[in-house]
């Protein structure tokens, strides 16, 4: 069994040297990130605040909120990239997370290349890389240029090998930040097909996105972060028009 268990946990970035210089800037834009506190020297900006959830098989969350509401932050802390300051994360079952899907590509290498550096890396055996390298190439459509450098390769074509080597893998627990928005539209609707198959292997799925259809699509659960805080979760439906209401908006 896969859970995740986020209990009590409250994240600061302390910003050093910010104080003297911006107090007046940051107060104004306040509603829009976390909370930010101190003054002189070094300035609090509080990504979490005491956030408590627990997610077990089955559960696909979406998290949303206004920009800075903690969406990342809280992804972050679940994948253990980063270390609460207060409160504890527990997390059992394999993790994978799309988080910098891009980074850890090796610039010189070729596509060809990086789908073996980056499956050695994720700990695939070669047979096992030699299994899926042709189904990864197919799908990425990008031919002979899996034969070049991946520094010739535009932002897209980086994507698209990057997301193609991420969905050939299994995971208890996918971590997702906005994903697929960034193919061309018909890479789009064929990553979808894809990510449903690959969401489908997962026991547990968090998803951050900005978009209703995304949440609705792939969510039986959602969390609606503001400044840091929860301040729902529940049904998708429910929360999605919780997010649109005055009340959250105030
Ligand atoms: N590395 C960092 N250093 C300082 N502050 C940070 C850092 N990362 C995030 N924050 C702050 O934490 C708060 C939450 O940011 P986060 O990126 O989690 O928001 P988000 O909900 O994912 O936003 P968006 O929808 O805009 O992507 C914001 O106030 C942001 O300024």
């Amino acid at each position: 069994m896969a859970s995740i268990d986020v209990d009590d946990v409250t994240l600061h970035f302390p910003i050093i040297g910010a104080g003297d210089r911006s107090v007046k800037n940051t107060l104004l834009s306040i509603a829009t990130g976390g909370k930010i506190s101190g003054g002189s020297g070094t300035i609090l900006v509080t990504g979490l605040e005491h956030v408590n959830f627990q997610l077990r098989d089955g559960d696909r969350l979406g998290l949303i909120g206004h920009n800075g509401a903690g969406k990342s932050t809280l992804l972050k802390v679940i994948a253990g990239i980063y270390t609460p300051t207060q409160g504890h994360v527990e997390v059992q079952g394999k993790v994978l997370s799309t988080l910098n899907i891009t980074l850890g590509f090796e610039m010189e290498a070729t596509g060809f290349e990086n789908i073996i550096l980056r499956g050695r890396l994720l700990g695939l055996s070669s047979a096992e890389i030699k299994l899926k390298i042709d189904e990864i190439a197919e799908f990425t459509e990008l031919g002979r240029y899996l034969e070049l450098p991946v520094r010739v390769y535009s932002s897209g074509m980086l994507m698209r090998l990057a997301f193609a080597i991420m969905t050939s893998l299994e995971s208890d627990i996918l971590l997702m930040d906005e994903v697929i928005g960034t193919g061309d539209a018909r890479f789009i609707h064929k990553a979808e097909a894809r990510l449903n198959e690959f969401m489908n292997k997962a026991k547990i799925m968090v998803i951050a996105s900005h978009s209703d259809d995304v949440i609705k699509e792939f969510c039986n659960k959602a969390l609606l972060l503001k400044n840091g805080t929860v301040f729902a979760m529940g049904e998708v439906g429910e929360i999605l028009e919780l997010y649109q209401s005055d009340e959250y908006q105030d």
